[in-house]
């Protein structure tokens, strides 16, 4: 694949792509871990990376959010479903669904947020979910007791790369191979030429190495495992909780992972533990062995009177110290007795098989002495032997491993996937469920037959800032160029932040919060908020710009605006609304202008533009009571009107009823 025809990518960011063995399948998946796995990429631009391929897949030319607010509008939207996420990988994931107005792809996660939404969200499932994450690949770990060996010069640069957990050794002949098998327990040689060698130790030749890495390296495989042991186990924990068939088999999975201790080493072996215990305790044994025996000497000796002939006594005198031979005459058996005790303990202590205890017999000489010593060259040579016998019973082990969980390899990593992608699938699920959503239906291409339009009917905002259990459905439909009217605090900005909410969700392709809602598929949202206040010369310019270019676009955009009268004073407000509302009017487009000054727009436009309100029904402890779906072709009446409708009203006065008028 030709990663640089993805939007955003560039030579070198296709080049770390290129690293990746399953690159394609995770651009199609959106499989931002597996993306971010890439030298240098992080999930933020892997997720980014994600929605380019999606875009050029869909021939999506973007933009679909093409102001500051709708964007903000799509950041809310993702931020409630990624608050229903349990793993990190989720969240990023979910950045790869974006509002589009290409078919196909709302199309696409419209069927996977189908499917989603039928799930159920146990909570054994969403606790098993906790310790998912993505796999990841363990730095290369030194392993000393093998080496690698070549004659050639390129061979020697390519293992390097392939095998750095290993030393690579250049070699001359079959000598320096022999002599590597003295220090290493295996000398794996690259050289074809070396077949058949017959030198003391392991060595084996293996041209093609290069692709028998589990064997030469079968710690690169544990490690994987071992690293990756908490995010196996929970996402086999998740495919039980939620009843779904694993790809592997687990019991094996689990079985293998006892069998490897957090380091990668091999756990569980008796025989390698028992070889492992000896050559660290040799030292101790041996010691101790000859306390064993030499305190049973001296009680012995402690406790004999020894009758010494003259000669015998002479002999002493004259050469020195030297009692070795009348020890061995005296206290022969003693001796020897002691002599078996310290052999005993030696091999009993050391769990010592018969063909290693062979050697302790050399370690404690038979030669009568006291103190009994033992031979350290002795030692020196049952340790190289117990050493040689733990590395050989660990390789095997360890090869024997590797090779159970090479079957296992790709499929855990489809485990994991799928645990993490039910994560994604329950949170559109939970999403959905917490927001009473539905489907919305598309009636087609916005201004192809005439100006885009959208039906809401009972259309929540969860954006709110009151309960969701509070707010009030929203009944809404608009179609062309719509003005909207109404109270002070009536709905209106929460009114357009419901449109902006709803379309943009339905063209994510999911679900959204309404009992129904039906709309044009636009190509572009642009929404306006409302001005913090009147702008100054500069500032207006620049926004009166904006709104100049709204004025050349397609007919398949929809525009909200929410009281655009706010940047400067009400008399050029309500004129400049009127130009942009009759330039939109003429292209087709649909949009909803929120004003206060609908009436004085409605005169100043000179085509017919359509005024919905929202109505107060009536003032109640000095409260507004507000029906909050706007009333069609209905220019509701502000809140001073109402005041001074009510104080009339009273009739205290006959100002307030000659100021009625004037409304
Ligand atoms: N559908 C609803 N259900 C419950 N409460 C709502 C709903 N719509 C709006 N509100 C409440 O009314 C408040 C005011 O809403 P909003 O800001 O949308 O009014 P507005 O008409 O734009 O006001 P203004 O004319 O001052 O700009 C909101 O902060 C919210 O608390």
């Amino acid at each position: 694949m030709d990663f640089e025809t993805i939007p955003g990518v560039g030579e070198k960011t296709a080049a770390a792509l290129a690293e990746l063995d399953d690159a394609e399948r995770a651009l199609t998946d959106g499989d931002v871990a597996a993306l971010a796995r890439a030298p240098g990429l992080t999930e933020g631009r892997a997720a980014a990376i994600a929605r380019g391929a999606i875009r050029r897949d869909h021939d999506d030319p973007g933009g679909f959010l093409a102001t500051d607010r709708a964007s903000e509008i799509y950041r809310d939207a993702l931020g409630l479903l990624q608050a229903r996420t349990v793993t990190s990988y989720a969240e990023k994931r979910l950045e790869t669904l974006f509002p589009t107005g290409s078919k196909s792809r709302i199309e696409e996660v419209r069927a996977f947020a189908g499917d989603a939404t039928a799930l159920d969200a146990d909570p054994d499932v969403l606790a098993a979910l906790s310790g998912v994450e993505p796999l990841s690949d363990p730095n290369p770990r030194r392993v000393r007791e093998r080496c690698i060996a070549t004659t050639d010069a390129e061979r020697y640069a390519a293992a390097k790369e392939t095998f750095p957990e290993l030393s690579i050794e250049v070699v001359e002949n079959a000598r320096d191979i022999g002599e590597l098998a003295r220090s290493y327990s295996t000398v794996v040689v690259l050289d074809e030429s070396f077949a058949g060698i017959d030198v003391e130790g392991d060595v084996r030749v293996l041209p093609d190495a290069a692709e028998r890495t589990d064997e030469v390296v079968p710690e690169r495989l544990l490690a994987f495992f071992a690293e990756n042991r908490e995010a196996l186990e929970a996402a086999a924990a998740v495919h039980e909780a939620a009843g779904i068939d694993p790809p592997c088999d687990v019991a094996a999975l689990r079985d293998a992972l006892d069998r490897l201790d957090d380091d990668g080493t091999i756990v569980g072996d008796d025989e390698l533990e028992r070889l492992s215990n000896a050559v660290s305790d040799l030292d101790t044994a041996a010691s101790t062995a000859e306390s064993v025996a030499n305190d049973r000497l001296r009680d012995v000796i402690r406790e004999r009177d020894v009758t010494i002939e003259g000669t015998d006594f002479l002999s002493l005198v004259e050469q020195g110290a030297r009692v070795d031979s009348l020890l061995s005459r005296e206290l022969e058996d003693e001796f020897d007795e002691a002599l078996s005790a310290a052999r005993e303990h030696f091999v009993e202590s050391l769990s010592l098989r018969p063909s290693e205890a062979d050697l302790t017999e050399r370690v404690f000489p038979e030669d009568p002495s006291f103190p009994l010593g033992h031979d350290e060259e002795a030692v020196g040579r049952l340790r190289t032997e117990l050493k040689t016998a733990r590395d050989r019973r660990a390789a095997k082990l360890k090869a024997d491993l590797a090779s159970d969980l090479d079957d296992l390899r790709e499929p855990v990593e489809t485990l994991v996937r799928d645990a993490l992608e039910l994560d994604v699938r329950l949170a559109v699920s939970r999403f959905a469920d917490d927001f009473d959503c539905v489907f919305p239906q598309f009636t087609g291409h916005a201004g192809d037959d005439g100006p885009g339009t959208f039906t809401i009917e009972g259309g929540r905002s969860p954006l709110l800032d009151v309960d969701f259990e509070d707010v009030a459905p929203v009944d809404y439909d608009v179609s062309g160029v719509t003005l909207l009217s109404g109270v002070n605090s009536g709905g209106k900005t929460s009114t357009l932040d419901l449109v902006g909410l709803v379309v943009v969700l339905a063209h994510m392709g999911l679900p959204v919060p309404a009992e129904s809602v039906r709309l044009s598929r636009f190509s572009e949202l642009h929404y306006y908020a409302k001005s913090q206040g009147t702008l100054d010369a500069g500032a207006f310019e620049s926004t009166l710009r904006d709104f100049a270019a709204l004025t050349d676009g397609a007919a398949d955009r929809l525009v909200l605006v929410d009281e655009l009268e706010s940047i400067t004073e009400p008399g050029a407000s309500a004129k400049i609304i009127a130009g942009i509302l009759e330039e939109l009017a003429e292209q087709g487009a649909a949009a909803v202008f929120v004003s206060h000054l609908a009436g004085g727009i409605r005169e100043a436009a000179d085509v017919s533009v359509a005024v919905d309100g929202i109505e107060a029904v009536g003032l109640e402890d000095g409260e507004l009571v507000v029906n909050r779906s706007p009333v069609k072709d209905h220019l509701a009446r502000s809140t001073p009107e109402l005041i001074v409708e009510k104080l009339a009203g009273e009739r205290e006065t006959s100002f307030y009823g000659r100021l009625l008028e004037k409304f």
